[in-house]
C-alpha cells in the first residue's frame, strides 16, 4: 500500500516547499488538477527534477484526447497519468497504450461515476494500471466520502490496483487502510496541517502496520 501526496492550491515554488517537508513519509507525490491549470505540466517536470527518488502523477483527469495527453504528461516526468473513468473507451484505450510506450501508467479516477461496479468492472478490462474511487471537493463539501465505494472496487476489480481519494484524514485512515486498497491518496489531510511531517509520519506508520498484518 503506497501514499501519495495531493498538491492542490498551491504554485510550484510551494509545492516544493511542502514536498521537501514531507518527501520521507510519501511515495507519490500528486501535481493536482489546479496546480495543472495554473502552472501546466512544467510543474510535472519541476517536481519531478527537484525529487528524482518520488513517482509524481499528473492528475489531468483526461476525458479525450487520451493518447496525446498521456504523451505530453509522461515526456514531463509523470510516472501516472489520470485519465476519468466517465469518458469513453476509446479514450482509457489510446491513454493505455501511450502509456506504455513510455513506461509510465494510467490512474482511472472513477468520480461521478453513476454505475461504479458496472464501469470499474469494464474498465478493469482495458487493462489500466489503477482504479480509484474519488469523492471530489464539491461532494466533500456536502457531507459525501469515498469509503462505502472502495469497497464496492475491491469486491470487483480483478486485474488493476485500487485507489481512493477525498478528504481523507489521519482520523479516517484507519478505515481506508483495513479495507487494503493499493494507493491512498491524500491531499488536505497533509496540508491543510500545521504539522505536515508529523501528520504524514503517522500516515506512513499506519499504512506500514496494516502492509505486515
Ligand atoms: O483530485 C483532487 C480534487 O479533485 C482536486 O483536484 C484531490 O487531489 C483529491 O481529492 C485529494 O485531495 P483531498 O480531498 O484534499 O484529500
Amino acid at each position: 500500500m503506497k501514499l501519495q501526496l495531493a498538491l492542490d492550491l498551491v504554485n510550484i515554488e510551494e509545492a516544493k516547499a511542502v514536498v521537501k517537508e514531507v518527501e520521507e513519509f510519501i511515495d507519490i507525490v500528486e501535481i493536482g488538477t489546479p496546480v495543472v491549470i495554473n502552472e501546466g505540466l512544467r510543474a510535472v517536470k519541476e517536481i519531478k527534477e527537484a525529487f528524482p527518488s518520488l513517482s509524481v502523477l499528473a492528475d489531468l483527469k483526461i476525458m479525450d484526447a487520451g493518447a496525446y495527453e498521456v504523451m505530453k504528461a509522461s515526456e514531463a516526468g509523470a510516472s501516472i497519468v489520470t485519465v476519468l473513468g466517465a469518458t469513453n473507451d476509446s479514450t482509457i484505450k489510446g491513454a493505455v497504450e501511450e502509456a506504455k510506450k513510455h513506461g509510465s501508467e494510467v490512474l482511472i479516477d472513477m468520480i461521478n461515476v453513476t454505475d461504479l461496479e458496472k464501469r470499474a468492472k469494464e474498465v478493469d478490462e482495458l487493462g489500466v494500471d489503477y482504479i480509484c474511487v474519488h469523492t471530489g471537493y464539491d461532494l466533500q463539501a456536502e457531507g459525501e466520502n469515498p469509503f462505502e465505494q472502495l469497497q464496492t472496487i475491491k469486491r470487483v476489480v480483478k486485474n488493476a490496483k485500487t485507489a481512493v481519494a477525498g478528504g481523507i484524514k489521519l482520523s479516517t485512515l484507519p478505515e481506508v487502510v483495513a479495507a487494503a486498497p493499493d494507493l491512498v491518496i491524500v491531499g488536505g489531510g497533509i496540508t491543510g496541517q500545521e504539522d505536515k511531517k508529523a501528520v504524514a509520519k503517522e500516515m506512513q506508520q499506519l499504512i506500514r502496520e496494516a502492509a505486515t498484518v
